[in-house]
């Protein structure tokens, strides 16, 4: 892949934190770049880290020591070019607005005017599958139509860069592959950079351009791995294919060596 000025840049970054019973060393040093457009997801063992690596990179908590950067700009805030998408998409939308308003309301809160709110809010809905339900209420639709929306407000933020913690784990494996499928044509029709983090290998496997390993906690990037599946992906022949097995059987591999505490920072 050419070289790129990256969009996001993670730069030693270290955490720990003050405890009840002493010093907890999160994260051990973290590095790691992400380039515009790029698709990168992030895998590890429970507890290793991905939550307290995600609030940083959020600007929602600030590192014991590194950087982190967006765009050329040190993050020390919730950066304005960042959307996130979070795994409680039932908490994260207003059950008294609409699908319309829900999703409009990072643009009014920034301002943007009602007329111009309007068709961005439009496109945004449309992208996600869901323009029959545009003036619908969230608690009159499904886990998986409320992720949706929650993917459709991200979009109509046009950030630069998409951040989801987790963002299927709490709805059901046929209604997970289809917002798998969603993401990747969000990401191909609007060339946005997502940085997607779950514990599933398969799905970062089939999502991801890129996937970074993390070791257990303190955790460093144990391998940042390309992934050289073909572009266009469909759940029954990309997970079909002899080099999809290879790659989550490499993944699942590394992550139980991490698992037993069988790596170290210097390498593998
Ligand atoms: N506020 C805190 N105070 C002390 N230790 C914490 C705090 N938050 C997290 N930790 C510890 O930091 C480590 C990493 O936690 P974190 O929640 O970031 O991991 P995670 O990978 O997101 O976990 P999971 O896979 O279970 O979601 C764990 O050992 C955890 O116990």
């Amino acid at each position: 892949m050419p070289e790129t000025t990256p969009l996001l840049s993670v730069q030693d970054l270290k955490k720990t934190y003050q405890g009840s019973s002493g010093p907890v060393e999160a994260i051990g040093s973290i590095t790691f770049d992400v380039r515009p457009g790029e698709l990168v997801c992030i895998v590890g063992p429970s507890g290793c880290g991905k939550t307290t690596l995600l609030k940083c990179l959020a600007g929602l908590l600030p590192p014991t020591a590194g950087s982190v950067t967006l765009d050329g700009a040190a993050v020390t805030a919730p950066p304005k070019k960042m959307a996130l998408v979070f795994q409680e998409y039932g908490r994260s939308l207003y059950p008294w607005l609409t699908v319309r308003d829900n999703v409009g309301l990072p643009l009014k809160a920034r301002g943007v005017p009602k007329a111009e709110r309007r068709p961005v809010i439009e496109r945004a809905v449309e992208e996600v599958g869901l323009g029959h339900a545009l003036d619908t209420y969230p608690w009159q639709l499904s886990g998986g139509m409320q992720q949706r929306v929650a993917i459709a407000r991200a979009v109509a933020y046009q950030p630069e860069i998409l951040v989801m913690d987790e963002p299927f784990a709490a709805v059901d494996a046929q209604t997970r592959a289809d917002l798998e499928d969603l993401v990747r044509r969000v990401w191909q029709d609007l060339g946005v950079t997502v940085l997607f983090v779950t514990h599933d290998i398969d799905e970062s496997v089939y999502l991801g351009g890129r996937v970074l390993m993390l070791s257990s906690s303190p955790t460093f990037v144990q391998e940042d791995l390309a992934i050289d599946l073909p572009a266009e992906r469909d759940q029954l022949t990309t997970r079909a294919l002899p080099r999809f097995t290879e790659l989550r059987t490499h993944v699942y591999e590394q992550i139980q060596r991490a698992k037993r505490g069988e790596v170290v920072a210097s390498g593998t």
